[in-house]
């Protein structure tokens, strides 16, 4: 922009174009700080005022040109689908847009309020429920590792290219904070350095995952903060004597047992194969929570991803309890993010899966999916108390964050990544919340078989050692 009192006239003549740079309003508020500086000493008081105006300025026109890129990122995966886009969605994407244009230049106070929200946002998926709802996401560690594939970091970045524009549309809708599984990452780790930690090790897949899925949602125009959270545990948990966390790859029988004798490793069957097991208490307390609010209510347009792989496990020392110490756990993350949904007093937490939402019998001929679930009703089944295989934390988490909220209406969903807009009409997955009609559930009529979407995990379908 230019800074002489010589702009008025030339704006009034091509006032569109200027309009989409700057209002009329914020130009004066700049020219009126300049020009008392140049007509005076330019005293160091004046010039520190112009800088602080122009900074400020600054950071609304880099959210301008953020929301520029996220409709174009937007528009751009709407029209990919080609012949078959559904062109009602391409316009209200395209519409939306120009409300960017005409409404999120109305001043400066309104397009801080505005922040995140009203940025650029399709709203095709949006008819049931209010935007800017406060939403965790837990996505597992196999949405960044497709099943079959080798746990490369090529394969990873791949995974979550993919998965970027999901969450980055979600995101321009929402206030999110994402979080992230690390079961199969840690394990790999593990198995390069047999020595480490486990508290160490998480930290590194956190590491290792937060930065693939940052570069991700950078390069999908959703700007993240990965932050490597702590999270204390109860050492005297029962957890530490049963380990039932999975990490890593799958091996047969014969390697199982060898494993389990060379490095004293505990091997529990998954399906027909076997993985390692270790350790997975309940969080208890979240570090980094306050850095996280502070994240959220200070840079709306930043998405956080924190508590990834359930977060750091430590533990208090008994007779100095600021002092911190790692344990060799790994923390599930869905538990964590109902936790982290509960301390941030988040509207829902979304489950993020390769599967769909919860099925009854599932990988039974006659299983059928639950399209709405109250708490209740889940713990009444077995779903809620023995539920087999992995999706039994997910609904634990679920139930947790629903039953601890304060909220009346908070929600939670279980659903696959790639029906993620989908699950917010429910008309995917899963959606967990309190009510008391229907006996608690309301199942889904047109699938009937949980052997497609949502069918068994074959172990062999699992990443193999290797
Ligand atoms: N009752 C069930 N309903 C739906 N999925 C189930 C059920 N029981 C086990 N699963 C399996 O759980 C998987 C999700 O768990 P998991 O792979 O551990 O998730 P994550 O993505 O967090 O690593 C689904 O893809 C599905 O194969
Ligand atoms: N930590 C954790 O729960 O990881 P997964 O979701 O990958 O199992």
């Amino acid at each position: 922009f230019v800074t002489t009192p010589a702009l008025s006239a030339v704006r009034t003549q091509r006032a569109t174009a200027l309009n989409l740079i700057m209002t009329e309003e914020e130009i004066s508020a700049i020219l009126s700080k300049a020009n008392g500086c140049v007509e005076s000493e330019c005293a160091v008081s004046d010039v520190d005022d112009l800088i602080a105006e122009l900074r400020d300025q600054q950071k609304v026109l880099s959210a301008r040109l953020e929301n520029i890129m996220n409709a174009v990122a937007h528009l751009q995966a709407a029209n990919a689908a080609g012949d078959k886009r559904k062109t009602d969605d391409v316009r209200s994407i395209v519409k939306d847009m120009l409300r960017v244009f005409t409404t999120g230049l109305a001043g400066r106070a309104a397009s801080r309020l505005q922040g995140r929200a009203t940025s650029i946002a399709s709203r095709t998926y949006s008819s049931t429920r209010p935007a800017n709802d406060r939403i965790v996401i837990a996505v597992g560690g196999n949405a960044l590792q497709r099943r079959g594939e080798r746990l490369t970091i090529e394969n990873m970045l791949k995974a979550a290219a993919d998965m970027a524009p999901t969450i980055a549309s979600l995101a321009r809708e929402h206030e999110l904070v994402l979080t992230h599984g690390n079961g199969p990452q840690v394990g790999e780790l593990a198995l390069e350095r047999s020595a480490a930690s486990f508290d160490v090790l998480g930290a590194e897949s956190m590491g290792q995952i937060g930065y693939v899925l940052a570069q991700a949602l950078s390069s999908a125009g959703c700007p993240t903060a990965p932050v490597i959270c702590q999270v204390v545990v109860d050492m005297q948990h029962e957890a530490f004597r049963d380990p039932t966390k999975f990490v890593g790859p799958i091996y047969g029988a014969k390697e199982a047992t060898a494993l389990s004798q060379s490095f004293g490793w505990i091997m529990k069957p998954d399906g027909e194969y076997f993985r390692r097991v270790v350790p997975s208490p309940p969080p208890v307390e979240i570090l980094q929570v306050e850095a996280i609010r502070t994240l959220l209510e200070k840079c709306p347009s930043v998405l956080p991803i924190a508590c990834g792989g359930g977060g750091v496990p430590v533990s208090r020392v008994p007779s100095n309890p600021r002092t911190l110490v790692g344990v060799e756990a790994v923390i599930d993350k869905d538990r964590c993010g109902a936790k982290l949904a509960n301390e941030l007093d988040a509207d829902g937490l979304i489950i993020l899966t390769d599967g769909g939402g919860i099925w009854q019998n599932y990988g039974k001929p006659d299983a059928r999916e639950m399209k709405l679930a109250s708490p209740e009703y889940l713990l009444g089944t077995k779903a809620g108390k023995a539920f087999p295989g992995s999706m039994g934390p997910k609904i634990q988490a679920a139930i947790d964050f629903v039953q601890n909220s304060t909220k009346d209406d908070a929600w939670a969903a279980i659903g696959d990544l790639r029906d993620a807009s989908k699950i917010f009409g429910n008309e995917e997955g899963t959606l967990i919340k309190k009510f008391s009609h229907s006996n608690g559930v309301v199942w889904r009529e047109r699938k009937k078989v949980a052997t497609g979407i949502g069918g068994p995990k074959l172990s062999s379908d699992q990443h193999k050692s290797g």
